[in-house]
Order: structure tokens, then C-alpha cells, then sequence
């Protein structure tokens, strides 16, 4: 074991507490080199043998992603201010073992600059599960904190042995440093730890002072009735009670709360106030952060997209949600829906480019039977069929100028009329769409509706590129392997340095989606557990290869498309995805360069 342990007292619960969540706690020293801090966790020994002699422990290629990661750690431990730098899950797989998943955490505590390393015992391509998981976990891991039971333990030893007065008792929980009070059959709180008065932002009291303990932490109602609900329970039945307080001064705690009886007299209560805001704090950042609903992406331009939605999710106005084609304008729009009120009701995706009039039309508003050639029946609409839910309208730059003054109208009457029929009806519909286009220029063209763009931009999210925002690429890498382990059924846990270099440094023009097609042709033609920069298609690799990954030849672009339509033998849902574009861009770009859409 590591023989530079630094266990300072009022940092040993804390160090104990992150240890109990299978973190390895590391201070940076210089460059890639770091100390350990208290005990690592054995897990630390298998990604980095030699640190069990050879300290300093030096990060490098064992763990690339690690490694990647060290350049945000540096921003992080810069900065003066709380920020913590996250790395996402990523996945290591020692010789002979199990995958194992990770996530790594930088930030300052005053002058040291630390790496705490978890290692995360759930998969993490199940993140959302992991992350109800490890709450759980969080409660189980606590409760057997063994620090927590020594002193407990030793409380109740000296409360028995000594049977003496309650100053005792107050000394004795003063000395053992833990948020505590006692309360007695009344509920009147007869002492409060110094430790409890700081969290609560309160002063001490060393007797009784006929506070109610309900007035003493201001809990909410539920809270409060299931702390109360405890009170009556025996001993052996009660559980911790998770509440959230804010305090006199304004600051919000998570605390978990558990009940002991005094040993001496099993009226009074002991209650244990344990901290856990920093926990739930950090689980909220790695939640809120590394993705969002299916987004994933950590960079700046990424959390401040996950942070307008937030907002954006509280209103019911129209969206425009701009971006290149590939920068997950539909995924943003899908989590618009889930993170509001409209979750329940449906998610209606149209893409509105390619089609004529009256088919757009009719699509989108509905029609009579006999209303045109072919309507052999009355046919709802996609307006109608998102009722109570959201309308996706992708490509919206694409619609014809009949079918924009229709919808239009839809949008202002919030009511549609199915072709052929003359009575409207009523539509609750949220609508959110998204271009690639620059519709202001549109506007000035004359080719888009000017008061058409006022009401559908209300609002706008502009998507950055994935070139502005390359340090998303290690985490969409390590989601798109998982994704892909699942489809494929095939163990590829990581990028090699070299792969990940080649990734980092392309320009990517299809953006995500071209980022995502890369990695499953990669995987397809990788042979070991890692993927060679071999692996990846001529474009991103230097040098000549003899790779038989499916490529689309460099030229222009004419001879790309005819290349793209060759490989995927007339294909066009293939060419598309082989060249990193949408269908709906991938048939535009066709009929712009007028090679046949059929
Ligand atoms: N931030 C992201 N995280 C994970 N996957 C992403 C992200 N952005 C895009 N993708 C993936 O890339 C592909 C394209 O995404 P999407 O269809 O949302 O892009 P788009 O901007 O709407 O494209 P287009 O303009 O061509 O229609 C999808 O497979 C999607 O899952």
C-alpha cells in the first residue's frame, strides 16, 4: 500500500467517504505525475502495477483516455473558482479481466490540485441506470462507512460503560466531531454538536433550550413526515431518512438523517446528521455535464446547449434549432421533448425536405378521401397526430412557399384544416424545427416567408460543429464503441493513442454523424480489443494503407456522390451514411448536382 498517506482530521470522513465510492484520490505534482492520496483502491494497482513501488504514479498511454483528459484537469486546476473538470465514463480492460469503467474528476482543494478516479461498478453504457445505481450505492456504501461505525460504536461502548449525566454525553459526541443531536421525548432538541450547529449555519446549544427539532431543520413536509414516521419506528425497522435542507444563511444540504435510541433511555434520540451535498452535487455535475437525455458531449458549447434546453423546456414557445448537418439538431429536439412538460404526449419527427406540395401538405395537415388522386380515405395529419406532444419539422429551409403560408396560419390559428374540407380543428402542438440553411439570407432570397421565420424563431439553439468542439471526441468515441459492442456484439473497449490522434485532428464536415459511421466501419474491420489507427478510413490516417475499410474516395464532390452511389451498389440510405450525411441532406446534394434522386 502507499506509504505517503496525508490523513489531515477533519479531512479523514471526507477521504474515508470518497474511498468508500471506489475513488482513488491522486494530487498532481508536476506534468503527468501524481501522488496518492490515503489508500487507493486496488483497481489503481492493475491499470498502474508499477505504482505500487514506483511512486510518483505517471499517467500515460496505460490510460489514454486518462491521459487526453489531463489537458481539461490543467484548465480546471487553473481556474480559482469551484469548477470541476469531468472526463465521462470511459472503459479499461486489464489483461485477464473483466472490462472495467471509469470516470475521473479534477478540481483545486486550496493549493492542491487533485484527480479523484472512480471506478464504476455498474456498465456504464447504461449510464442512466448507473446513475440511479450509484445513488443507491451511495446510501448502501455510506451506511457500512466504517470510520461512521468505529465512532458510533465507540459512543455506544462509553454511553453504557459510564451511565453518567448528559454533559457527558455532549462531551463525548463534542470530541467525536459528528453532526449530532439529542431529542427527547418531546421532540425538544436537548444538544446540538458544534459540528451540526456549522452545517446547520446555527449556534451550538450544550443543553436543553425548548427548540422543537422540526424548528431546527427546516425540512420539507414529506421530509418531515418520514423523519417523524421514523421516530415511531423500533430501532431495528428504521432506515436513513434523505432529506433536503436550506439552512439559516441560504445554503442547500443533502443530508441523510438516521436515528439511534440512547442507549440509557430508549425516549431519547440520537440523531446523525450525515453531509452528503458534495455527493450529490458532484453526481448532479457528472449527470448534467458529460451528457443530456441521448446528447453526449462535455466541451463548453455542449453543457451551455444542455442548459438552454433546460430553460427552453420550461416554456411552450417554437424552437429553431440550427446547426450543420450531423451536429444532432433532431437529438436536441427529442430532448427538448423529454425534459418538458410535454414528455407524456407524443414526439412526431417530419422532414420536410424532397416533397411536393400538396405531399408535404398532406402530410403535414391531413385530407379528405377523394381530395386528390389517390386519397382513398379521410388521413389525419402529422399536426394532428402530435396533439398534446411535439412536431419536429427538419429541414424547414425546404418547404414550398404554399405549404409555408399554410403553416403559417397553423401556427397563429393554432388549428389545422385537412385538404379537401373546410372545417378546422383544434391543435395543442409544440412546434420545433431545424435547418441547416441561413434563413435570414433565405428571407432576403425571397425563397422563405419573412413572418414565417418570426414565428418559428422565437427561440433558437445554434449547434456548434464538432471541429469547434474536438474535446467531445474521446467521450462520443467511448458512447459510439459501447453502442456499437452492442450491435456488433463485438469487444472493443478503446481507441489506441494513435487512432485517437487521427480522430482528434480531422475536420469532420458530416460532424457527429460522420464521427459515428467512422467508428462502425473501424469496428467492422478491427481485429483486436483496441481500434488501430489502421482501423479508420484513408482520410483521417497519414500515409498510404491498404485497409479494406469501405471508403468514399477524396475528389469533388460530384465524383464522391457517383463513388458513394457505386460502393453502396444504387443504395441511397448506404451512400448517404457512407458519406456522413442525412438522407434528407444526403438527396438534396443530388438533386443540386443533378445526378438522379432515383
Ligand atoms: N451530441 C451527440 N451525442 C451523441 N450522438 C450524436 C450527437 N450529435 C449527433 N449524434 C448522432 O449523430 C447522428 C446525427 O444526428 P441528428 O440526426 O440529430 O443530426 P442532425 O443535425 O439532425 O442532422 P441533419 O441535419 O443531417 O438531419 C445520429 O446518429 C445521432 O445519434
Amino acid at each position: 500500500m502507499a506509504s505517503n498517506t496525508r490523513p489531515s482530521a477533519p479531512d479523514l470522513l471526507c477521504t474515508d467517504l470518497l474511498q468508500r465510492f471506489q475513488f482513488a484520490i491522486l494530487e498532481h505534482v508536476t506534468g503527468a505525475d501524481f501522488r496518492i492520496i490515503g489508500h487507493p483502491p486496488a483497481w489503481l494497482f492493475t491499470l498502474y502495477p508499477d505504482a505500487r513501488n514506483n511512486l510518483p504514479l505517471s499517467i500515460d498511454a496505460r490510460t489514454p483516455v486518462l491521459q487526453n483528459f489531463l489537458a481539461d484537469a490543467a484548465d480546471a486546476w487553473q481556474t480559482d473558482g469551484d469548477d470541476i473538470a469531468h472526463s465521462g465514463f470511459w472503459s479499461e480492460q486489464p489483461e485477464a479481466e473483466e472490462p472495467r469503467h471509469f470516470h475521473a474528476m479534477a478540481l483545486r482543494h486550496g493549493p492542491s490540485r487533485l484527480l479523484l478516479i472512480q471506478h464504476s461498478t455498474a456498465a456504464y453504457d447504461q449510464q442512466a441506470t448507473l446513475l440511479q445505481r450509484a445513488r443507491d450505492q451511495v446510501l448502501r456504501q455510506h451506511e457500512h462507512n466504517r470510520g461512521h461505525q468505529r465512532a458510533q460504536h465507540e459512543l455506544t461502548t462509553k454511553l453504557v460503560d459510564m451511565e453518567r449525566s448528559r454533559d457527558d454525553v455532549a462531551v463525548i459526541l463534542q470530541q467525536l466531531g459528528l453532526a449530532t443531536l439529542l431529542i427527547d421525548q418531546e421532540g425538544q432538541v436537548r444538544f446540538l454538536s458544534a459540528s451540526a450547529a456549522r452545517l446547520l449555519d446555527t449556534p451550538a446549544t450544550g443543553g436543553p433550550n425548548g427548540l422543537l427539532w422540526e424548528t431546527l431543520l427546516p425540512l420539507t413536509k414529506p421530509d418531515r413526515l418520514a423523519l417523524q414516521s421514523m421516530l415511531q419506528q423500533p430501532a431495528s425497522r428504521r432506515e436513513r431518512v434523505q432529506c433536503h435542507v436550506e439552512t439559516q444563511a441560504g445554503r442547500h444540504l443533502w443530508l441523510e438523517i438516521e436515528l439511534q435510541d440512547d442507549p440509557r433511555d430508549t425516549g431519547t434520540k440520537i440523531m446523525f446528521l450525515h453531509d452528503m451535498t458534495d455527493v450529490h452535487h458532484l453526481r448532479r455535475l457528472l449527470e448534467l455535464k458529460a451528457h443530456y437525455h441521448d446528447l453526449v458531449g462535455k466541451s463548453r458549447g455542449m453543457t451551455q446547449i444542455y442548459e438552454q434546453i433546460q430553460d427552453l423546456a420550461r416554456v411552450d414557445s417554437t424552437v429553431l434549432i440550427e446547426g450543420e448537418t450531423g451536429t444532432g439538431k433532431e437529438l436536441v429536439a427529442r430532448a427538448l421533448h423529454q425534459a418538458s412538460a410535454r414528455h407524456k404526449g407524443p414526439f412526431i419527427a417530419a422532414n420536410c425536405a424532397g416533397l411536393t406540395d400538396s405531399l408535404l401538405g398532406s402530410q403535414l395537415f391531413g385530407h379528405k378521401k377523394g381530395a386528390f388522386t389517390g386519397a382513398i380515405d379521410d388521413q389525419q395529419g402529422l399536426f394532428e397526430a402530435a396533439q398534446g406532444g411535439v412536431l419536429f419539422l427538419d429541414e424547414i429551409g425546404d418547404i414550398p412557399h404554399n405549404v409555408q403560408t399554410n403553416l403559417l396560419r397553423v401556427l397563429q390559428e393554432k388549428e389545422v384544416t385537412r385538404l379537401g374540407e373546410t372545417r378546422p380543428r383544434k391543435v395543442n402542438v409544440r412546434v420545433l424545427t431545424a435547418t441547416h440553411h441561413n434563413l435570414s439570407q433565405d428571407v432576403a432570397k425571397g425563397t422563405f416567408r419573412a413572418d414565417l421565420l418570426y414565428r418559428i424563431r422565437v427561440s433558437r439553439i445554434q449547434l456548434p460543429p464538432l471541429r469547434d468542439r474536438k474535446e467531445d471526441i474521446p467521450l462520443l468515441v467511448a458512447s459510439f464503441l459501447t453502442e456499437g459492442r452492442a450491435s456488433m456484439g463485438k469487444i472493443i473497449h478503446r481507441a489506441s493513442p494513435a487512432a485517437m490522434a487521427a480522430l482528434m485532428e480531422y475536420h469532420w464536415p458530416g460532424n457527429v454523424r460522420e464521427l459515428k459511421s467512422t467508428i462502425e466501419c473501424a469496428m467492422i474491420h478491427c481485429k483486436g480489443d483496441t481500434l488501430e489507427a489502421t482501423d479508420l478510413p484513408p482520410e483521417l490516417r497519414q500515409g498510404p494503407t491498404d485497409s479494406p475499410c469501405e471508403v468514399v474516395p477524396h475528389g469533388d464532390e460530384r465524383s464522391r456522390f457517383v463513388a458513394a452511389l457505386g460502393q453502396a451498389r444504387g443504395n441511397r440510405t448506404k451512400a448517404a451514411r457512407l458519406l456522413g450525411m442525412s438522407r434528407a441532406t444526403f438527396y438534396r446534394r443530388l438533386s443540386e448536382l443533378d445526378l438522379p434522386t432515383r
